[in-house]
């Protein structure tokens, strides 16, 4: 049998274990150019969030009683797809659940001597891709700049203070709990961090951290610590936005921000992005983000939560609220 996790309600706020329901369902059978995979590993995303609310985003949403959006990393058990052989490893798109069946054109082909296998859903996938765009073609990043990145120790935060460093640039990063804070400065080289949960007022720490102004700012949470970052921007400043998860569970968004006119007399530009527009140029940023990799200059860490396919729903949870540090997964089973 096969076990999914459903949605069962819509959540008001953060989610809760109860808004998601375990079923089992037969195992599917692949038809002709398909494949059957098993789930390895699970990812957990801020984008889900936005995929269960009741009212349409820029994607369709999760309807109640349908498997939960989502990639993973699974391994091919049955294939009817010339490409693809049993055994191989791939990054597929099937959701929350122990076995799916995949479309073979377009399935993306992890191979496990570059790295482990998860971090095909991390650092070499789709969190390191939007870092690496959004800080490259979005931030257009030059050396020697400063960069401020929110939401610093997660999948996507993390990378973005690494390139920053490879561009030999000064980097700040902000995060949630001292340990990030360390973690960011201490093992991934970013030059300086704050804990948001302890730092009251964000103006005068970002003027002490980066004094001569911030180049690039890098937007992952959006709200008061975004806020402040426009009266801090330097001339021909970028203000990339990532993301926006601090407003991603209230049940009543938060107005701001209040200091655009510093756009005009910093001469600024604002631009959201994501990273499906750049598919077409993915495996090429993935080449050069593998040889970072094995060169020692981009290192990574996973959250994972071992505890199979009913734990995703607290995996994810805790994801929102914090839990992780890097990017944040579920291991569902044993590779063959
Ligand atoms: N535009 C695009 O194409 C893409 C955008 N994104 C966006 O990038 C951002 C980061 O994603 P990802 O790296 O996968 O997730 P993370 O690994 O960073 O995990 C989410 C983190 O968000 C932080 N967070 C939660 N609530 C708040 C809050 N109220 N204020 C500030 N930080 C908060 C938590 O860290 P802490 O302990 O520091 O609070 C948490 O660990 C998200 O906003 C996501 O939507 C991701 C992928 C693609
Ligand atoms: C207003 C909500 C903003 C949310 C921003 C965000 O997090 C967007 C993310 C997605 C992102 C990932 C979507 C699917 C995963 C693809 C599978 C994989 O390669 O691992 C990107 O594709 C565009 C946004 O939908």
């Amino acid at each position: 049998m096969n076990r999914q996790i459903t949605l069962a309600s819509r959540p008001a706020g953060y989610p809760k274990e109860s808004d998601f329901n375990l079923v089992e369902v037969p195992v599917p059978a692949p038809e002709d150019g398909e494949v059957l995979v098993k789930t390895i590993y699970l990812s957990v995303d801020p984008y889900m969030r936005g995929r269960i609310n009741a009212s349409k985003s820029y994607a369709a949403n999760v309807e109640i009683d349908e498997v939960m959006i989502g990639s993973v990393i699974a391994q091919i058990v049955a294939s009817k797809h010339p490409n693809f052989q049993v055994g191989d490893v791939v990054n597929a798109g099937i959701g929350w659940q122990e076995y799916g069946v995949a479309a073979g054109d377009g399935l993306r082909k992890i191979d496990p001597t570059i790295a482990p296998i998860s971090t095909g859903a991390g650092i070499l996938g789709m969190p390191g891709l939007t870092a690496y765009f959004g800080l490259l073609e979005i931030g257009k990043l030059q050396e020697r700049e400063t960069v401020f990145v929110s939401g610093a120790a997660g999948a996507v935060g993390s990378v973005v203070g690494q390139i920053a460093k490879i561009k030999g640039c000064r980097v700040v990063g902000s995060a949630g709990t001292d340990e990030k804070v360390a973690y960011i400065v201490d093992e991934l080289g970013f030059d300086d961090a704050f804990n948001y949960k302890e730092v009251t007022d964000y103006h005068e720490e970002l003027q002490k951290l980066l004094p001569d102004g911030i180049d690039v700012y890098f937007d992952n949470v959006g709200g008061a610590i975004t806020d402040v970052v426009f009266p801090n921007l330097r001339i021909k400043g970028r203000v990339v936005i990532c993301g926006q998860i601090s407003q991603y569970n209230l049940e009543k968004p938060e107005t701001g921000p209040r200091f655009l006119w510093n756009m005009i007399t910093k001469r600024a530009r604002i631009e959201g992005f994501l990273v499906s527009e750049f598919a077409d140029r993915h495996a090429g940023a993935l080449v050069e983000m593998s040889e970072w990799l094995r060169q020692g200059k981009l290192k990574y860490h996973e959250t994972i939560e071992e505890g199979g396919i009913e734990s995703a729903p607290a995996a994810f949870i805790s994801m929102l609220k914090g839990g992780n540090i890097g990017k944040q997964l579920v291991k569902i089973a044993d590779i063959d």
